[in-house]
């Protein structure tokens, strides 16, 4: 038989290699563990484990949870890996924004619909019917609560229908994905609706127990760039004054991946000229969009190499390793993002594949910023015991769980994604220690 002591003292090896192992608590947090513990011991035993199932019919179950309930309430530091477009629980968008005047609205070809304020009829689309006006729309429809949902649908890709019948395929999920964030941008691009709009946004993560936040923002053209990062900024500074416990909030510039390397090229200067104007406030700059279908990193190594070569800061947060296609071009993002000194590694889900990055990203302290409602949403993975979240959080990787994209994925804030990584990847052995390392990595 293997020396009984000898295993005891390997057990608790592991155990503070682990996240969250070399976390001190206090007498209160030892007791509030053992509670959560027995909370998590009996989420794990119901036959309807929430990780196990797709977000979409696991979330009312988890809402329920009286675990959920006290992750609400437990403080969560930084959500570091947010969109600007999909912050704000769709329903405050149908109430708030969709009742304003001056609002059209039009259907496309591929069942969509977009938005536009216009004080006079909006030009018309090549791939849209010919503008409504909302109001006029409501006045002669006779459900509007059906008009209302309707509305909500197209700004979401929660749904309540079976999410895998729906949404069969990943090039599928992500054309309804993108084309809910082009009817979100309709109706949040108008500049009163956009201080609102982000105003909300903060409130909903406030509400959640996020202390702070990183916005990833694609800064539309509507207004230039500067007006719309000051404004940024100036909401940020107004709901910091008003809840003087928020610590605030930080946008970090991005660029969808679709464009050619002229535009970067432009981008860039962009965001050089930007940073230099919002030192503080802007924190970096990453490209968005599906990383399957756009260009590698690589692809841009010239246009992402003028802020060095001409000695300037321009911090980068890359996407990388969104992916399942091992061995594509697209797969070598991780390391590439590495190579140009990305500040941390959005989702790098491609990681346990990819041991020199791996080793790399632990040895600078990259944290990746794990997102496990989307990763499972987007049909990265199905059940998320299975996230690589689980052997990386086992290795003490550097990590922050993060919600990406909550009204679109039907989640808010941060707490579903906390209580998918807690439940679901963490396994039974991860308890406040570990939610105090997440928490605290988010604010290192
Ligand atoms: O998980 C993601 N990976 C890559 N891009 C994303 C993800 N979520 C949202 N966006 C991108 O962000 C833009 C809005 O800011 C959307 O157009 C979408 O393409």
């Amino acid at each position: 038989m293997p020396d009984p002591k000898y295993r005891d003292a390997l057990i608790q090896i592991e155990a503070s290699m682990q996240t969250g192992g070399q976390v001190v608590l206090d007498e209160d947090e030892k007791r509030l563990n053992s509670r959560l513990l027995q909370m998590k011991q009996k989420e794990v035993m119901r036959a309807d484990f929430p990780p196990a199932m797709h977000f979409f019919k696991a979330r009312d179950l988890i809402k329920e949870s009286p675990l959920f309930s006290l992750l609400q309430k437990v403080p969560k530091g930084a959500a570091l890996h947010v969109h600007d477009l999909a912050m704000v629980d769709v329903e405050w968008l149908v109430k708030n924004v969709t009742y304003r005047p001056y609002l059209y609205m039009c259907f496309t070809n591929s069942q969509s619909i977009r938005f536009i304020f216009s004080s006079e009829w909006p030009k018309l689309l090549p791939y849209c019917s010919p503008w409504v006006l909302l109001e006029k729309l409501r006045a002669t429809t006779i459900n509007s609560t059906e008009l209302d949902d309707s509305i909500k649908r197209n700004l979401t890709i929660f749904t309540d229908l079976d999410p895998d019948v729906l949404y069969p395929t990943q090039d599928v999920i992500w054309g309804r994905f993108e084309q809910a964030f082009l009817a979100v941008l309709g109706l949040v691009s108008y500049a009163p609706v956009f201080t609102d709009y982000y105003y909300q946004g903060l409130r909903e993560f406030y509400t959640d127990n996020v202390m702070y936040l990183e916005v990833r923002a694609l800064l539309p053209e509507h207004h230039d760039k500067t007006w719309a990062l000051k404004t940024y900024q100036e909401v940020t500074k107004q709901f910091t004054a008003d809840h003087p416990d928020f610590f605030g909030a930080r946008l970090i510039f991005t660029v969808h991946r679709g464009v050619n390397s002229t535009v970067m090229a432009s981008v860039v200067e962009e965001a050089m000229k930007l940073k230099r104007e919002f030192p503080d406030f802007m924190a970096g700059f990453d490209l968005v969009g599906r990383e399957d279908q756009g260009r590698p990193l690589w692809y841009f190594r010239n246009e992402l190499s003028l802020p060095s070569d001409r000695g300037l800061q321009l911090p980068f947060y890359f996407h990388a390793g969104e992916t399942n296609l091992e061995g594509s071009e697209v797969d070598q993002n991780l390391l590439d993002a590495l190579l140009f000194n990305t500040s941390r590694l959005g989702h790098g889900f491609a990681l346990l594949r990819h041991p020199v990055a791996k080793e790399l990203s632990k040895k600078r302290g990259v944290a990746l910023e794990i997102c496990p409602i989307s990763n499972q949403v987007m049909k990265l993975v199905d059940d998320l015991r299975n996230h690589p979240g689980a052997a990386l959080m086992a290795e003490d990787h550097p990590l922050v769980i993060s919600s990406d994209d909550p009204a679109m994925f039907g989640s808010s804030g941060l707490s579903y994604d906390f209580y998918q990584a807690f439940v679901g990847f963490g396994g039974l052995r991860s308890n406040i220690g570990t939610l105090k390392e997440l928490a605290m990595n988010s604010i290192r």
